[in-house]
């Protein structure tokens, strides 16, 4: 056999749900890269021969070896910070008085319209290498602290560019419809036609979008609204997601997973129809442990609900300067067990198979077996489970992406 490296004395969490075993787990297991995929993975007394004069091996001294980690709900991209507004909520306000109140997603929308590309850029890139150290090798990043022509296709244009200077992939979400700015106060209608008439074009035209999203929620589009730049993009040929259910149930689940959707995300005011409308659809549930946690909500997401239906769940940082400053989806997996009583698995789930469904990536990455891209993590950990049980001190080991060793 010729391949271009081997991992050996390593168990793996292949997160491969065709295995029976709890993670996918094969112990005591090998694993061979070829061309940035992966060539063989099995048991180690099974590996055929292979010419080990020639061959790079890693030996992992018995640690675990998983997916890449992927987060699949961030809005990384933007300036300034919300510090000001996480006193006032500590002085009584809530994070609805605020948004009412112009502050929330408006005061970053103008310090993003204000921000250069080179200052955007800079500050991402800090927090992808934040998210690269602990595992993550792919992450989706949204717009919407544009809300206008310009900036929306600055920030995508930002995020597509730390796509190509980073190791870690970047999908793209246009999400102009995010909220109502300020010159469209009193006429939300004729903000929408703004995105769609002459924002989505643009960002189709150059390519800077995987996906669309749309924040349907009181305090931003309703359904009627949120399903027309939803037609919009998907008659585009781009994949769709919501915001949904976050703060109230309006129904934006369903109407999106009808048409749909690959995600639906937050909803921890979903309900068994809006669960069912998403089970049948094959739209996976985005859980967000950090806005839950940050905003000190009290409703928890439907999980036994998720459960019943097989929705497959993921689990996400959600990371923005707003509801979820929370840079680390490894702490997202911790949370995830301790305040949705996830089990440590559904979480590793969760930021791995599901994850990739979540973007419509699942037949590339989010699990290691044969032809997947070859993104994975070796960890310092005697079991998948301390994954999600502890936090603080990295255990991320080794990170490779498409098969090459990216850090160590
Ligand atoms: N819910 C809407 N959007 C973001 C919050 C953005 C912000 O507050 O800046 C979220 O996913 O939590
Ligand atoms: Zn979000």
């Amino acid at each position: 056999m010729s391949w271009d490296q081997v991992w050996l004395d390593i168990n793996i969490a292949t997160m491969d749900t065709d295995l029976s075993t709890a993670y996918g787990a094969i112990t005591d297991a090998a694993l061979a890269v070829k061309d940035g995929k992966i060539a063989w993975v099995g048991p180690r007394a099974q590996l055929p021969e292979f010419d080990v004069l020639s061959t790079p091996v890693y030996r992992g001294k018995g640690k675990w070896l998983t997916p890449g980690l992927i987060d699949a709900h961030t809005h990384l991209v933007f300036a300034g910070n919300r510090a000001n507004e996480f006193e006032m909520r500590l002085n009584g306000a809530s994070y609805e008085d605020i948004a009412r109140a112009g502050g929330g997603i408006i005061s970053t929308v103008k310090a993003c319209r204000e921000a250069d590309e080179a200052e955007l850029f800079e500050s991402a890139r800090k927090r992808l290498n934040a998210l690269g150290k602990e595992g993550v090798t792919t992450v989706e990043i949204k717009s919407g602290y544009g809300l206008d022509t310009d900036t929306e296709l600055k920030m995508l244009r930002v995020a597509r560019e730390l796509g190509k200077h980073h190791h870690v992939d970047v999908q793209t979400t246009f999400l102009g419809a995010h909220a109502i700015p300020p010159e469209y106060k009193d006429n939300a209608d004729a903000y929408v036609d703004l995105v769609i008439n002459d924002m989505l074009p643009k960002v189709i035209e150059q390519d800077l979008a995987d996906a669309v999203d749309v924040f349907c929620e009181g305090i931003a589009f309703d359904l009627a609204q949120t399903e027309k730049v939803l037609t919009a993009a998907k008659q585009a040929g781009l994949k769709i997601k919501l915001h949904a259910e976050q703060l109230s149930n309006i129904g934006g689940s369903e109407m999106a997973a009808k048409l749909g959707a690959k995600s639906v995300d937050h909803i921890e005011y979903l309900d068994e129809q809006g669960v069912k409308a998403i089970s049948d659809n094959g739209t996976c549930a985005v859980l967000l442990p950090g806005a839950f946690y940050f905003l000190r909500e009290t409703k928890l997401p439907p999980i036994e609900l998720l459960r019943q239906h097989k929705v497959p769940m993921v689990v996400a940082s959600d990371f923005n300067p707003g509801s979820s400053p929370l840079c680390s989806t490894q702490l997202m997996l911790n949370m995830a067990c301790t305040l949705f009583r996830l089990t440590p698995e559904e979480a590793l789930a969760g930021v791995t198979v599901n994850a990739a469904k979540a973007l419509g990536l699942e037949d590339k990455v989010g699990q290691l077996k044969l032809g997947m891209q070859a993104d994975f993590c070796l960890w310092d950990i005697d079991s998948p489970a301390e994954l999600a049980y502890s936090f603080g001190v990295n255990p991320c080991i080794n990170v490779v992406k498409n098969g090459q060793l990216v850090h160590q």
